[in-house]
């Protein structure tokens, strides 16, 4: 079988095309990657947020994907949207990559805990920076925005000391180099499908393609992890610009989750952890999002929606 790829043509978006391109030869076939624009793509000038519509990294591969002009599309699960248009489904998930938040900096010492001397981190996630404001509240943060060598590139004319991302896509781009601190999951949970790869395809994908593609690409642990964080996300709508986090791991024959919501200024922060059987994965992530909804969730996503309106 011939599988064609759509993908973004950023840096990470094309590793992670490549990474799912190569696995599809192992299995046997053969892959090709055709890069797509989106609008996302296009406007670098006007915070994401801003842009409007959902999916402004996935309306044009969306609609290749509808028009059969390619098989499948590669993204970061992070960055999909909890409930995909209709038509649209993710059917494999691969190795989930390590979860961690990381500090990068191309300074020697990064000392995040000092107080006299606090370091200004560059970061653009409503999480990490509600985190920052809770756990390390003397610490100021810059927005930044910018595909990771733009980001280092600002960072080292002197925006700030460091930057906060995903280890998953520092290390990926071969900057391993320049971590200076691997940031902990108990504070920093990180966002819902951080470090994993989604395949996306619509409906009108021919069977046997389907099946192969799951045989060669999806990471059953994995998947049961994220549709339970995603389950948790579509529970309480949470776009990429609202606070959210939520990680699963898988125990022998027990799925377990933390997952919660803080709010913009860092002073709220509710979380919780909760086990199920494996096979329950998404009834667990809707369970947690319902009591984390009820111990003043609602209240805190209320309020995040309202201040993300106003600016
Ligand atoms: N929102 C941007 C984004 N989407 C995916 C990754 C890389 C890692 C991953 O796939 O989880 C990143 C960068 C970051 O958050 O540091």
């Amino acid at each position: 079988m011939n599988i064609r790829i759509g993908t973004r043509g950023s840096k990470l978006a094309l590793w992670q095309a490549e990474y799912v391109k190569t696995r599809i030869e192992k299995a046997g076939h053969t892959a090709e990657i055709k890069i797509i624009q989106t609008k996302g793509d296009k406007i670098l000038d006007v915070a994401i947020s801003k842009i409007g519509s959902k999916g402004v990294f996935t309306e044009e591969i969306e609609a290749q994907l509808e028009d059969g002009n390619i098989d499948i599309a590669v993204h970061s699960a992070k960055d999909m949207q909890s409930e995909l248009p209709q038509g649209f489904d993710l059917i494999a998930f691969t190795e989930r990559e390590k979860v961690n938040d990381v500090l990068v900096s191309h300074k020697d010492s990064i000392d995040i805990n000092d107080k006299d001397n606090p370091i200004v981190i560059g970061t653009s996630s409503t999480r990490r920076i509600a985190t920052l404001k809770h756990f390390y509240p003397h610490i100021k943060t810059v927005d930044i925005r910018g595909n990771l060598q733009t980001r280092i590139r600002k960072m080292e004319e002197g925006l700030c000391d460091a930057i906060l991302l995903a280890y998953a896509g520092v290390h990926r781009m071969e900057y391993d180099d320049k971590i200076k601190l691997e940031l902990s999951t108990q504070e920093f949970i990180p966002a819902v499908g951080q470090g994993s790869v989604a395949i996306e395809v619509h409906e009108s994908i021919e069977d046997d393609k389907k099946q192969m593609l799951r045989f060669a690409l999806n990471h059953r642990n994995t998947e049961y992890c994220l549709r339970a964080e995603r389950a948790y996300l579509r529970h309480l709508q949470g776009g990429c610009s609202i606070p959210v986090f939520g990680l699963a791991t898988l125990n022998s024959n027990s799925i377990e989750m933390e997952a919660g919501i803080i709010s913009l200024d860092g002073q709220e922060r509710i979380s919780m952890k909760l086990t199920d059987e494996t096979s329950r994965a998404e009834e667990l992530g809707t369970l947690i999002a319902r009591q984390i909804l009820k111990k003043g969730g609602d209240k805190v996503l209320k309020e995040i929606r309202e201040q993300l309106s106003e600016d």
